[in-house]
């Protein structure tokens, strides 16, 4: 069974994709090693983020045993009696996803979960948050290169430093009617960008054209990476922040480890002036920091919270933030 106000009944989830992996799109992966071609990775990757918003990539740097070592921490969070887990106070309020979500960032010091818990993971969470930072950075480098910028147009803001940075566990518990529910619904990252690994039992779904999903094939090693809200503004909508969600497996548990990047918090986003022109006129704001759009994020959803809004509207109003005129929301935002 689906337990009553966990069952979704305004977005399809299509078994068919749900409980296969082949019918997959795959954005192309870049492979890390072969950075001798520099600019071909760096106009590839920014071709892939204009178009698909996420990218899978292998070969990246960040050493298995720092992976291993956070799953392995997870899993035995998550395997713990549930009266034990939500002593931790656990569960993120709001929306109607079944998955169970715990998260940490280094920087902002900011828990979601009390910290005795918190103190057995911190020495994985620090490697690996450190490990992701530099690959952000990486990444970041490498969008600016693709769109014709100066390397360090997107890292300036991070002051060499992790930026206030968030990683997080969702763990997804097996669920026997798959197609009434979804582990996490539909929405867009508000952040920079999200970097996410899965374990072997797939789940992430990418929304891609006129509202399709496509299922992203698990890959061992890889990270997937993605275009959040606010790299969509800063690059004035040259990237896509592109929906996705997450289904949930008939008979396997699943666990994804999310890294959600972002400059220090009072860091300015301008828009480059070179992604401004006749093609491409200014649709979001020429300037913010993380700090505003977070603020106006939390104010919503503690708005909502107060409303027992536990409508998840994919974050459709937080991106409407972003945007310079509103009226062009209905064409962004679909
Ligand atoms: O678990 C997944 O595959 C998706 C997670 C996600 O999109 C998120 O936490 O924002
Ligand atoms: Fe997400």
């Amino acid at each position: 069974m689906v337990a009553f106000g966990y069952a979704i009944f305004n977005e399809k989830v299509c078994s068919k994709v749900n409980s296969q992996y082949q019918l997959l799109f795959f954005p192309s992966a870049i492979d890390f090693v072969s950075f001798t071609r520099r600019d071909k990775i760096a106009k590839d990757l920014a071709k892939i983020f204009s178009e698909w918003g996420f990218v899978q990539v292998v070969n990246h740097g960040v050493k298995t045993e720092v992976i291993d070592a956070m799953q392995t921490q997870a899993k035995k969070f998550f395997d713990l009696p549930l009266e034990q887990k939500e002593k931790a106070k656990l569960t993120r309020p709001g929306g109607s996803s079944t998955n169970e979500g715990f998260g940490y960032g280094v920087d902002s010091g900011f828990f979601y979960v009390g910290r005795p818990w918190i103190d057995r993971f911190q020495k994985s969470m620090e490697d690996y948050n450190k490990s992701l930072d530099k690959l952000t950075i990486q990444i970041l480098e490498l969008c600016a290169e693709g769109l014709g910028l100066k390397s360090s147009t997107f890292t300036e803001p991070y002051l060499g430093t992790a930026g206030d940075c968030i990683a997080r566990f969702n763990y997804y518990p097996p669920c026997p009617l798959p197609s009434l529910t979804l582990g996490l619904g539909a929405h867009t990252d508000p952040n920079l960008l999200t970097i996410l690994h899965q374990c072997s039992v797939g789940g992430l779904q990418i929304c891609h054209g006129h509202g399709s999903w496509f299922s992203v094939k698990p890959s061992p090693n890889s990270f997937i990476i993605n275009v959040g809200d606010s790299f969509e503004a800063w690059t004035n909508g040259r990237f896509k922040s592109v929906k996705h969600r997450a289904v949930v497996n008939e008979t396997q548990s699943r666990l994804s480890i999310v890294y959600f990047s972002n400059p220090l918090p009072h860091s300015i986003m301008s828009v480059p002036h070179k992604l401004i022109d006749c093609e491409h006129p200014l649709e979001f704001r020429p300037a913010f920091t993380w700090l505003d759009y977070k603020t106006h994020l939390l104010e919503t959803h503690k708005k909502n919270n107060n409303n027992n809004n536990n409508n998840n509207d994919g974050g459709r109003t937080s991106k409407l933030w972003l945007l310079r005129r509103k009226s062009i929301l209905n064409q962004k935002v679909k």
